[in-house]
């Protein structure tokens, strides 16, 4: 079982577990409602009666599709998939603590592609329920989360499982998080002390190494964030007495769902009842419904045979060029997470287990989306969006952020039997106000 403390990083944390009969258990069910689905993460901590913060020790997850949005036009069924996990919460957490078990929701891009109107209608649905729930439920229980949020309590969450928020000047890692509707990119600009104190043993590296992280050392965190194209690409939060900077950005409609309407040309259309949605990007005999967001399309591929790895890159590439930033500094040579989309497309792809995960370089995706996609007719992949899918990874991570093809990602689904989400994060900000900004 896990148990990690939950806030390393604020140094009053204990660094392990407690033994139980020090230490009083406590409950928290953190419901994230996503574009493609609504999960519920129930976690259970030991909370240290000499220590002011608690010890994350067990997570239950249970996850149902499809998403809150796809009803959009019915609330009272969204309220029902609520129902269903508070089930799981019922099961998870004694009966005699259900009373001090605080209930969160928070949604992401689903409800934030949705009009105002129609979100606040299933937000106010969610409510409902869990005011009618045995949990405690607090003022802001229920909201649609922002995306500079989403992205830097990714990295929070990532950076603690992982064990890289334990000291303030240790390496931390980035994150890549690929929703349905949203994408999100986060890591820490490098520091300059870390680039400094190669310099000062100036005497064990050659003369041109040290000007080169001189120059670094000048000019790379101010480019990073100072290149940023607005204030939404920065954001700060407060631990160990200091405030840190990271460079974060939700990218709303690029996510692989809404990627996959815009390659279609399909986001935003209307005469969706007689419209068919063509692309290059699927087997040209293939034709079907497809459902996002509470809408069906009717999408084929081209019937004049059209399709391949090529034409595929072209149609995507409208859907990134132009609308995803580089950042001047990718962490050359650092580690980036990622998971949601990237890791279940890299398993439906067989690049990868489907339970450890793996670490895969970008070209890794394009080799594989060539594969696919230049035989996608002659042999029909798991997925008939599957050529699709890699084409769209391929293209963000290449043309979109500017990864190298020989930059290395670390996939992942769990770290230390806790998925790998903005979840923990969120329940951490929750109880400890974080205070981002
Ligand atoms: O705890 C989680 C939350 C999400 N996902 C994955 O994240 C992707 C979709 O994310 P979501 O529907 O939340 O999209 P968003 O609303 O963030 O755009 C899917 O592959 C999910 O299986 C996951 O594996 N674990």
């Amino acid at each position: 079982q896990l148990r990690t403390s939950l806030l390393d990083m604020s140094a009053v944390l204990p660094s392990l577990s407690r033994p139980a009969n020090h230490s009083r258990i406590s409950y928290a069910a953190m419901f994230d409602a996503g574009s493609t689905g609504t999960r519920i993460h129930v976690y259970t901590f030991i909370q240290s009666y000499s220590e002011q913060l608690p010890v994350l020790d067990n997570e239950v997850f249970h996850s149902i599709k499809p998403g809150l949005s796809a009803y959009a036009d019915y609330p009272e069924a969204a309220g029902e998939t609520v129902r269903m996990l508070l089930k799981v919460a019922k099961k998870s957490v004694p009966r005699l603590d259900w009373k001090r078990t605080p209930l969160v929701l928070r949604a992401t891009a689903g409800l934030r592609l949705l009009p105002a109107a129609k979100a606040q209608a299933l937000l106010d649905q969610v409510q409902h329920v869990f005011d009618e729930s045995p949990f405690l439920v607090s003022d802001n229980s229920v909201s649609i989360m922002n995306g500079t949020n989403e992205g830097v309590l990714a990295w929070i969450s990532l950076n603690f499982l992982t064990g890289h928020l334990k000291a303030p000047a240790m390496k931390t890692v980035g994150i890549l998080d690929l929703g349905g509707g949203s994408t999100q990119i986060t890591f820490l600009p490098k520091r300059r002390v870390s680039l400094f104190f190669f310099c000062f043993f100036r005497f064990v590296f050659p003369l041109h190494f040290c000007v080169s992280l001189i120059f670094n050392w000048a000019f790379l965190p101010q480019q990073t964030i100072e290149s940023a194209p607005g204030d939404d690409y920065v954001a700060r939060f407060d631990f160990l007495n200091s405030t840190s900077e990271l460079y974060t950005h939700s990218y709303l409609g690029n996510g692989l769902m809404a990627g996959r309407l815009a390659t279609l040309g399909a986001l935003g259309a209307e005469g969706l009842e007689w419209q068919v949605f063509k692309s290059s990007c699927l087997p040209s005999t293939f034709r079907d419904d497809w459902s996002f967001g509470g809408l069906t399309y009717q999408v084929s591929g081209d019937p004049n045979g059209q399709a391949g790895y090529k034409l595929c890159y072209q149609e995507v590439l409208k859907a990134v060029k132009g609308i995803i930033h580089q950042p001047y500094e990718l962490q050359d040579g650092g580690v980036f997470y990622a998971f949601s989309y990237y890791f279940d497309r890299a398993v439906d792809a067989g690049l990868i287990n489907n339970v450890h995960g793996g670490t895969l370089q970008v070209r890794g995706f394009k080799k594989r989306a060539k594969e696919v996609c230049n035989k996608m007719t002659k042999y029909p992949p798991v997925s008939p969006f599957l050529c699709m899918d890699l084409t769209y990874i391929t293209c963000l991570l290449k043309d979109g952020f500017g990864f190298k093809d020989s930059a290395v990602l670390q996939l992942t689904k769990k770290v230390k039997n806790v998925e790998a989400s903005w979840a923990l994060g969120a329940m951490l900000d929750h109880f400890h106000k974080l205070r981002i900004h």
